[in-house]
C-alpha cells in the first residue's frame, strides 16, 4: 500500500489538515483516545502513550500532528528504528509502521495508520513539526529533534528523534570523522608491505583480506565485513599480527594492549573458539626474523645508539592482562569478552564505568559480530577508546541488525559493495600489498569512510558449487545491480537448479513438515544427501532431523552406573546428544501464530511424541519439562554461567537418593576441558524457551549442519531480504526452505529492511 505524496491537497488557508482528516489528525484528546486504542490492541507500548502524554502536559499548545509524530518515533525506536522517517511513514504507512503487528487476527481493529494518515500530506506534517519547547533542529534541551535533509536531486526528507537517539548518532558520527582524520604513526610503514607478504601467500587475484589489513593497518577505525566463510576471522588475527609487528618495530618494549569484544555472550565464546585455533597457524617466527634482521640493521647504521632494542617475549604481567599468545614477542590476545563488560555494565543504570571521562586502557580494539550492536552501545562503546586508539568493527552488514534500536554496521556499509576507493587510496594500496585495484572500485568521489572499508568476497566455506553459498549470493546482489524482477528469477534460478545442498520444499500438506523435522527429508536432496564430502575430502553427514538426537539420546544412555559413580559416562552421553542436537535446526520468521515458534513448538512436540521419539503429558510438551525438551537461554545468567543464545538439552539422569526414580538436568556444553556438561536443575532456568522452532533474530551468530527455514504462507513486516538471507546462511552443510506457500520466498527476497537512521548517510 504506497501512495505519492505531493503538496496538491495542502491545506490552502494554512497548516492545519483537512477537513476530511481523521480527527486524531487535529485534537489532542482524539489523538490520546486513539493512542489508547492502539496500547489496548497491542499496536503501541505503554512507553509511547506516557510520551505523549508528557509531552502535551508539557507543551498543551502542541499540535496532535507533532505528538502523533513523537508516539510514532517512540514506537519505531521499539522496532529498532532510531527516528521516524516522516516521507516513508506517509509512503506506506503500514508497512513503514508494521502494524498491525504479527499475531494481530484484524478482527475489530482500531483505525490503521494508513487510515488516520490517508489525508495528511508532508508538507503539513513538517509544518507541525516546529514548536519551541518541544522540538529543534539540534543542539539545545528539548526532548525531540527534527532533522531535514536535501538530497542533490531536489528531494527533501524529514526525521524526528527522541533527543537521546539523536546524540547517539552525533556522537557516532563525530567519534568516526575524528578517528578517520587522525592519522596513524606511519613512521614504520615501509615494514608494512613485507609483513603482509609474511602473513600472505602471493595470490594470482586480487586478495581482499590482504587489502583488509592494510587498510585496517593505516586507521584509526576500520570495517572488515563479509558474508559467512570469507575469513573475517582468519583476517582479523592476521591483522592483529601485522599491528603488533609494526608497533614492536617502533618500540620493542612495549607491545599494542589489544582486546577482543563482541556484543553478545555467545559470539564471544565462539570467536575465542576460532581465534584460539587460527593464532596457531600465524607465521610469527617469520614476522619475529623481519624485526630482528631491522633491528640489527639499525644498530649496524646507528653505531652511535647507546640503547640496543631487541625482542622479548612479553612479560607476564601483560600476558594476564591482555590473555595472550606468551612464546612470541608478538603478543596477540585470544579471549574476547562481551562489550558490556569491557565497558563495565553498572547495575540499574546505563551508563558503563568506561566512558570518555574514564576511557578504556588498551591501544587496539576489535569487535566482532558488530552488526549486532546496537547504537547506544556503539556510541558509548566509541566514547569510551582512548584518542590514539584503533577499532575495527567486523560483521556481515547484510544480516539482520542489532534487535535494540539503529543498524549501524548495516548503514556505516551502505556504500561497500562498490567499494569506493580514491584513486590516492589505490596507489597506496598497491604499494602497500602489490596487487593493483580494479577501475570498478576506484571513485575519485569516494568519501573518507568508504577508505576505511573492506568487503570480503570470496568464501572459503561455500565454493561455486555450493547452492548455499550461491543462494546467498543471489539474495544479496545489490539493489543497484539488478530489477527487483531479475533477483527473483537469480534466487528461483539457483533453487530449480538442483545444487546437491539445497532442498526447496513447498508444502502441499501437512505431513511434508512432520517429515521433515523428524527425519530432515533427505529424498529432497540429490543421492538422499549421501556420499558428500567437504573441501578436505572428509565425509559429510547426511541432513537428518530431530530424531537423530533423540536416537542418540536414547540409543546411548549410561546403563548401571548412577551419575555420581561415573560422571565422565554421563558427560560423553550429554556430548553426543548436543552435538547430535546442533546437526538440524528449524527457524521460523515469526513469533506468534501456527507459523511462529510458540505454534511450531507445540506442533513439532507433539509429532514427536507421537512417533514415540518424546514421552509426556500433552501439559508438558508444551509447558513443562521432559526428557529431550531442547532449551534456548533468553538471557545471560552469569551466576550459572549461561549466555543468552546458549542450547541446552533436558536429560533424565537417575536420581542418587533412589536410583530407580530419574531426576531432570538440562545439560549445557561448556568450554571447561574438565568440566565440558554443565548440568543445570531446571527449576534454576529462569529465562530459557523451547527451541525446536527457533526465530531468525535469535539464529545470528550460530550456524547449525542441516538448517531449514519455514517461511509462513502470508507475507508480513518481517519477511525481508534480511531475515531471508541470516537464515540461509545459518547452515553449514544443509538448507532446506520450506514455503508454506509457493511465492512468499520471492517476495520476501525483494523487501529490504528500511532501518531509518542518519548513519552511513
Ligand atoms: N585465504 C584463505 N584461504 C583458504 N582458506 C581460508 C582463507 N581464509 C579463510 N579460510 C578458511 O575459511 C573458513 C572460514 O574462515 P573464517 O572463520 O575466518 O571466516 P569468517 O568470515 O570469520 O566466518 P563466519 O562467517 O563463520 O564468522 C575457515 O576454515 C578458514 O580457515
Amino acid at each position: 500500500m504506497s501512495r505519492q505524496h505531493d503538496t496538491h491537497t495542502f491545506d490552502m488557508f494554512g497548516d492545519s489538515p483537512t477537513a476530511s482528516a481523521h480527527p486524531a489528525l487535529s485534537s489532542t484528546p482524539e489523538l490520546l483516545a486513539l493512542c489508547e486504542r492502539w496500547v489496548a490492541r497491542g499496536w503501541l507500548r505503554d512507553l509511547d502513550r506516557a510520551l505523549v502524554r508528557f509531552l502535551s502536559f508539557e507543551a498543551p499548545d502542541a499540535p496532535a500532528l507533532l505528538l502523533l509524530a513523537a508516539a510514532l518515533a517512540s514506537h519505531q525506536l521499539g522496532r529498532g528504528h532510531v527516528c521516524l522517517d516522516l516521507n516513508a511513514t506517509l509512503n506506506a504507512p503500514d508497512f513503514a509502521l508494521s502494524l498491525p503487528p504479527e499475531g494481530d487476527d484484524l478482527n475489530d481493529p482500531p483505525p490503521l495508520p494508513s487510515e488516520v494518515l490517508a489525508t495528511l500530506t508532508l508538507s503539513e506534517w513538517q509544518a507541525a513539526l516546529h514548536h519551541p519547547v518541544l522540538t529543534s533542529e539540534g543542539p539545545g534541551n528539548t526532548p525531540l529533534v527534527v532533522v531535514n535533509t536535501h538530497s542533490g536531486s531536489g528531494t527533501s526528507s524529514t526525521r524526528l528523534y527522541l533527543r537521546r537517539y539523536w546524540q547517539y548518532e552525533q556522537s557516532l558520527h563525530q567519534q568516526i570523522a575524528s578517528r578517520l582524520e587522525a592519522a596513524v604513526d606511519d613512521s614504520h610503514q615501509e615494514l608494512l608491505p613485507q609483513a603482509l607478504n609474511i602473513l600472505f601467500d602471493s595470490s594470482a587475484t586480487l586478495d581482499w583480506q590482504k587489502t583488509a589489513c592494510a587498510l585496517a593497518a593505516r586507521s584509526r577505525f576500520g570495517i572488515i565485513t563479509g558474508g559467512p566463510g570469507t575469513g573475517k576471522t582468519t583476517t582479523v588475527v592476521r591483522l592483529l599480527a601485522l599491528l603488533q609487528t609494526l608497533q614492536l618495530a617502533q618500540n620493542p618494549d612495549q607491545p599494542l594492549r589489544i582486546r577482543l569484544a563482541a556484543p553478545t555472550g555467545k559470539a564471544a565464546a565462539r570467536l575465542n573458539e576460532s581465534i584460539a585455533g587460527q593464532v596457531d597457524s600465524l607465521p610469527l617466527a617469520r614476522l619475529e626474523a623481519l624485526l630482528t634482521n631491522r633491528v640489527t640493521s639499525e644498530d649496524e647504521t646507528r653505531r652511535s645508539a647507546t640503547k640496543t632494542r631487541s625482542l622479548h617475549p612479553v612479560n607476564e604481567q601483560f600476558e594476564e592482562c591482555f590473555n595472550t599468545v606468551s612464546s612470541s614477542a608478538i603478543a596477540i590476545p585470544t579471549e574476547v569478552t562481551t562489550l558490556h563488560r569491557l565497558l563495565g555494565a553498572r547495575p540499574d543504570t546505563r551508563h558503563f564505568r568506561h566512558s570518555a571521562a574514564n576511557p578504556l586502557a588498551l591501544d587496539v580494539l576489535v569487535i566482532d559480530e558488530a552488526s549486532m550492536v546496537d547504537i547506544e552501545m556503539m556510541a558509548a562503546t566509541l566514547s569510551a577508546l582512548p584518542a590514539h586508539a584503533q577499532c575495527i568493527l567486523l560483521g556481515d552488514k547484510d544480516q539482520l541488525a542489532s534487535v535494540e534500536a539503529g543498524s549501524v554496521l548495516g548503514d556505516l556499509c551502505r556504500r561497500a559493495d562498490a567499494a569506493h576507493y580514491t584513486p590516492a587510496t589505490a596507489e597506496w594500496l598497491a604499494q602497500a600489498t602489490g596487487q593493483p585495484l580494479p577501475a570498478e572500485f576506484i571513485d575519485p568521489a569516494g568519501q573518507p569512510l568508504d577508505q576505511a572499508i573492506t568487503m570480503l568476497r570470496v568464501s572459503h566455506r561455500f565454493n561455486e558449487h555450493s547452492g548455499i553459498g550461491q543462494l546467498a549470493k543471489a539474495i544479496n546482489q545489490p539493489g543497484y545491480a539488478q530489477t527487483e524482477r531479475e533477483k527473483q528469477q537469480a534466487v528461483s534460478a539457483v533453487l530449480r537448479h538442483g545444487y546437491p545442498d539445497v532442498h526447496h520444499l513447498v508444502m502441499s500438506d501437512d505431513t511434508a513438515l512432520d517429515k521433515l523435522v523428524i527425519h530432515g527429508s533427505p529424498s529432497g536432496f540429490s543421492g538422499n544427501g549421501e556420499g558428500r564430502t567437504d573441501h578436505q575430502g572428509q565425509p559429510i553427514a547426511p541432513p537428518t532431523g530431530y530424531r537423530h538426537y533423540l536416537n542418540v539420546l536414547h540409543a546411548q544412555r549410561p546403563r548401571g552406573e548412577s551419575f555420581e559413580e561415573n560422571p565422565a559416562a554421563y558427560n560423553a552421553w550429554a556430548s553426543e546428544v548436543l552435538s547430535a542436537y546442533s546437526h538440524f535446526q528449524l527457524l521460523c520468521a515469526l513469533r506468534k501464530g501456527p507459523w511462529g515458534v510458540e505454534g511450531l513448538n507445540q506442533r513439532i512436540a507433539s509429532t514427536l511424541r507421537r512417533e514415540k521419539l518424546l514421552f509426556g503429558s500433552d501439559y508438558t510438551l508444551e509447558k513443562g519439562w521432559y526428557e529431550g525438551r531442547p532449551v534456548l537461554v533468553t538471557q545471560n545468567d552469569y551466576g550459572l554461567k549461561l549466555m543468552n543464545g546458549d542450547i541446552g538439552i533436558t536429560l533424565a539422569v537417575p536420581d542418587p537418593r533412589n536410583p530407580q526414580q530419574k531426576l531432570l538436568r538440562v545439560a549445557f556444553p561448556s568450554s571447561d576441558t574438565e568440566k565440558p556438561i554443565r548440568w543445570v536443575l531446571p527449576s534454576r532456568l529462569h529465562a530459557v524457551e523451547t527451541v525446536f522452532a527457533m526465530t531468525v533474530h535469535k539464529s545470528q551468530g550460530s550456524e547449525f549442519l542441516h538448517t531449514a527455514l519455514l517461511l509462513p504462507p502470508t507475507l508480513n513486516p518481517i519477511l525481508t531480504r534480511e531475515l531471508v538471507y541470516t537464515g540461509i546462511t545459518r547452515a553449514r552443510e544443509w538448507l532446506t526452505v520450506v514455503e508454506a506457500k509457493r511465492g512468499v520466498l520471492n517476495e520476501a527476497v525483494v523487501r529490504e529492511v528500511v532501518r531509518v537512521s542518519g548513519v552511513g548517510g
